[in-house]
């Protein structure tokens, strides 16, 4: 089965195109971890050129210094950083991009004297329409799966955590390989949203082992279940492991929007994806405790599926 691209363009809560969607988006979700979303009423040309025209543009513009402000001790989730090991490549981010005080809290980082207003609007007007995007995906995905009204209303009310994050790639520096962003690997989100600006480069591992490239069309937007996510559907959702490489050998802009829970919570299946026939998965898990243990050399880095090693009830795990 393909990947699917389900169209979400006018289609609201149990209202005409409701059933569809639920149906693709789940058989998508469940079989590969992902699915590519179209969504061009909400991600027009109104909102994609200020934000990869201007936005995204006059932040990688900053001087060194003033992109450094916003590094965080928090490890890559917050903040600036870019990646050793011959990759060409820069990262600017921030927590909170559905939240105007959180954006503008981001650009007075940056921009000390004023901030930059322009720039706020755009990326807290991305940051809604993803956050509403994101929520639509997780209730179709979550009905398709049977959880109940209720448990899902409860499910997003402790989603809070936002991330949006932009990404810069240099021209891959092995053309052979096209290798932008290495290796392949499943975020430890609830979901990851990533839109592309015309160069390709987002590789998505399909359930049957191949991979497949998502193209970087206007108006869409790749949806990744993170292991938060599989940890909440009892396993019956994959991570979507995936990886980021360029053929075209060209520079390539990207922006994510990541949710996940809100600290100080337990991450936990859903009870009604837990019984007799779907046995526990995974043990409850805080966020704040597995992502330390997930990218050290003693914890996570050591195994081929670490939330499993953390935090699976069966802890039969191979070495990486
Ligand atoms: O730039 C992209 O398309 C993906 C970035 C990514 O996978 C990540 O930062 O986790
Ligand atoms: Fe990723």
């Amino acid at each position: 089965m393909e990947i699917a691209k389900v169209d979400l363009n006018g289609v609201e809560p149990h209202g005409a195109g409701w059933d569809a969607a639920r149906a693709a988006v789940t058989a998508s979700v469940e079989a590969h971890g992902g699915v590519v979303v179209v969504a061009h009423d909400a991600l027009g040309p109104d909102l994609l050129r200020p934000l990869f025209g201007r936005a995204i543009p006059e932040l990688f513009a900053l001087p060194l210094d003033a992109k450094k402000r916003t590094a965080s001790a928090e490890g890559n989730y917050k903040g600036y950083f870019t990646k050793s090991g011959g990759m060409d490549m820069e990262s600017l981010g921030f927590v909170g991009a559905a939240n105007a005080d959180s954006v503008r809290e981001f650009a007075g980082l940056l921009w000390p004297e004023g901030g930059n207003p322009e720039l706020c609007e755009t990326i807290t007007s991305f940051g809604k329409k993803m956050a509403k995007l994101v929520e639509t995906v997780e209730t179709l995905l979550l009905e398709g799966l049977g959880v109940r009204g209720e448990s899902i209303g409860a499910h997003l009310g402790m989603v809070g955590h936002s991330t949006f994050r932009v990404f810069r790639y240099g021209a891959p520096p092995d053309r052979e390989s096209s290798v932008s962003m290495g290796p392949p690997h499943c975020d430890y989100s609830m979901a990851t949203a990533i839109v592309q600006h015309e160069v390709e480069g987002l590789e998505v591992r399909a359930g049957d082992g191949r991979w497949h490239a998502v193209p970087p069309e206007p108006g869409t937007f790749a949806f990744l279940a993170g292991e938060q996510l599989r940890v909440v559907t009892n396993g019956r959702v994959p991570a979507c492991l995936h990886r980021v490489r360029t053929p075209s050998n060209r520079e390539r802009f990207s922006v994510l929007f990541g949710t996940r829970q809100n600290d100080g919570t337990d991450v936990r299946a859903l009870d009604d994806l837990v019984d007799a026939e779907h046995p526990l998965q995974f043990n409850p898990l805080r966020h704040e405790e597995y992502s330390k243990w997930r990218y050290s050399e003693k914890g996570g880095l050591k195994f081929e599926d670490p939330l499993k090693a953390y935090c699976g009830v069966d802890k039969d795990v191979a070495m990486a």
